[in-house]
């Protein structure tokens, strides 16, 4: 379970997050949506602690990410994050990107990681691409690298900001795909996603964001078809 209780969080003068409180249970998808600069990135990296914060707790599976005696690097382990931009290194093959992490940070033999490796890459469509370089696929192939390799690590969270905004349209249904795919597979996530239909779709709860608060959370249903605070009305007539 991921607890997010009372996280403030400030840039300088800028106070972004302005009292949290999110709860995620295992096997949920909690999608994060709001206008830019409502602080959804913002909360991401303070979940895996790229980011400190000023006050609250966020607690993953009992552990207090951001208390002083935490193990940062086996948290993040179970915090798989997958980012707008796709970072792949671009002297590896798409396997050996992908297996990288496991070898590096877990230990694991090449072999082990390969076959993880391997195993997530196809379950993401990348079967056929495991020798190939990441310079020569589409932006959403490579998205689904960036999946895979998160996967990789076989962590019980995943963490997706805003995935599909750096893709061409037509590349951004089969990376929503993938993201159906790990929801059907029970993964606990939390994206934070401007594709509203996506969030209706899959999500249990949605929260909408504005200026560093949760306005309105709930089901889709609740906070998508049936709003009950002007501010959220007001964005969906906006984007949808
Ligand atoms: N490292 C940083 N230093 C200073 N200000 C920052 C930093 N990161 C984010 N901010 C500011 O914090 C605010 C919230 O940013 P954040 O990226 O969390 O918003 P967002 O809701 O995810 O927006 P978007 O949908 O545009 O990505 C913005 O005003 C942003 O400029």
């Amino acid at each position: 379970m991921i607890e997010i209780k009372g996280v403030h969080k400030s840039f300088g003068d800028l106070e972004v997050l302005k009292g949290i409180d999110l709860t995620v249970n295992r096997g949920e998808v909690v999608s994060i949506i709001g206008a830019s600069g409502s602080g959804k990135s913002t909360l991401l990296y303070c979940i895996n602690a790229i980011e400190s914060i000023n006050k609250g707790n966020i607690i993953v599976d009992g552990i207090d990410v951001h208390d002083k005696k935490t193990d940062i690097n086996a948290l993040r382990q179970n915090l798989g994050m997958v980012f707008q931009q796709w970072n792949s290194f671009p002297h590896l093959t798409v396997l050996e990107n992908a297996a990288l992490a496991p070898q590096v940070v877990k230990g694991f033999s090449k072999e082990k990681a390969e076959a993880i490796a391997t195993k997530e890459l196809t379950h993401v469509g990348l079967g056929d691409k495991l020798h190939e370089y990441p310079t020569k696929m589409s932006g959403g192939q490579q998205q689904r690298l960036a999946i895979a390799r998160a996967l990789a690590m076989e962590p019980p969270y995943m963490l997706f900001d805003e995935v599909t905004s750096a893709l061409d349209p037509e590349l951004v249904g089969e990376v929503l795909d993938t993201l159906r795919l790990l929801r059907d597979d029970g993964m606990t996530m939390i994206c934070v996603t401007h594709e509203i239909a996506f969030a209706k779709e899959v999500s249990d709860k949605v929260a909408f964001f504005h200026e560093g608060l949760i306005e309105e959370i709930g089901t889709p249903q609740e906070v998508l078809d049936n709003p009950q605070k002007e501010r959220t009305q007001q964005f969906l007539s906006k984007v949808l």
